[in-house]
């Protein structure tokens, strides 16, 4: 058998297993990409919330950086969870040496609304993590705080994809609508061309680790050498899958289903491009 490609992920944990480090390695296996994982923070929570968090010393995060790129391919990556700019620091110095699409998605509070992020690193994550990201995938919220303005419609959300390329430096970016009103639509920018992928909304309030659940799909598709374009598409409809097939499970907002894909097979008409 060929070696497979390999996607890391650099995030916070979720003991539940619907977001996170967890909710990533989920993805990657259901897309069959050899999965690995570098942990930031170990994060107590749940589907209610976030109980409490512990960092991990910064030594720590880089020696796994260390012993998976020593060792190991890394086709692509994306980072979830960098909570303070010592982690960012390490994580900007060691993608200089990486070269990789690196999917980033800019974590910043969780559906429970609890913030996993400190608020004095959100300035360094847009000015040095932002300009190394093939792509960034901010929520609405998310992409309001990096450029700085509301976004109430969908001209705003695409006006937000542009400025995060053309103003902050990122390869492209993807505006995630799923916090808007009627269908869920989400745009791409590419610094060229922009995409809108929309599916319908579904009525449900187990949403926990949808944002981390796409994320990590793109990283998988980019990581067999897909383009990005693609990749987003396929990770869509991984997603929207995900979310309409999603468990009851928990008190809280529940978490996706990474197979429910199985039930809607076209996904994996996938084949690899490297
Ligand atoms: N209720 C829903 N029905 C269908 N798609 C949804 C729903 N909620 C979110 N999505 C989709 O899930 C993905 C994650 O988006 P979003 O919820 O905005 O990000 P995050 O989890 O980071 O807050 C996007 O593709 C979004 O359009
Ligand atoms: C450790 C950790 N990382 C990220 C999140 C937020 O994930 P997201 O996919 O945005 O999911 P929800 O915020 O919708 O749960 C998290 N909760 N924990």
């Amino acid at each position: 058998m060929n070696n497979p490609a390999c996607a890391l992920t650099i995030a916070g944990t979720d003991p539940s297993g619907g977001a996170g480090i967890q909710a990533d390695l989920k993805t990657f296996q259901e897309l069959q990409v050899y999965g690995m994982s570098v942990i930031t923070s170990v994060v107590a929570q749940n589907t209610t919330g976030v109980k409490s968090v512990h960092h991990l010393p910064l030594d720590m995060l880089s020696q796994q950086l260390e012993a998976v790129s020593s060792d190991m391919p890394v086709h692509a990556f994306k980072t979830g969870m960098i909570a303070d700019i010592g982690m960012m620091e390490i994580i900007r110095d060691w993608i200089k040496e990486i070269h990789v699409p690196y999917v980033m998605d800019p974590v910043m509070i969780a559906t429970s609304g609890d913030a996993l992020i400190n608020e004095n690193a959100r300035d360094f994550l847009r000015e040095h993590l932002v300009p190394l990201a093939a792509l960034v995938t901010p929520n609405i919220s998310e992409a309001e705080d990096m450029v700085g303005e509301r976004i109430r419609s969908h001209e705003d959300m695409k006006n937000a994809a542009r400025k995060i390329v053309h103003t902050l430096g990122a390869g492209a970016a993807l505006v995630k609508g799923g916090h808007m009103e009627g269908q869920a639509v989400d745009y791409l920018y590419d610094g060229e061309f922009m995409y809108t992928y929309t599916s319908e909304r579904i009525e449900t309030k187990n949403i926990h680790g949808t944002g981390c659940t796409y994320s990590a799909a793109i990283t998988a598709f980019l990581s067999r050498g897909m383009e990005l374009p693609e990749a987003v598409e396929k990770s869509k409809t991984f997603v929207t899958a995900a979310i309409r097939h999603s468990f009851s499970l928990g008190q809280g907002n529940g978490p996706t289903n990474h197979w429910g894909i199985r039930k809607e097979e076209s996904i994996y008409d996938f084949h690899d491009h490297s």
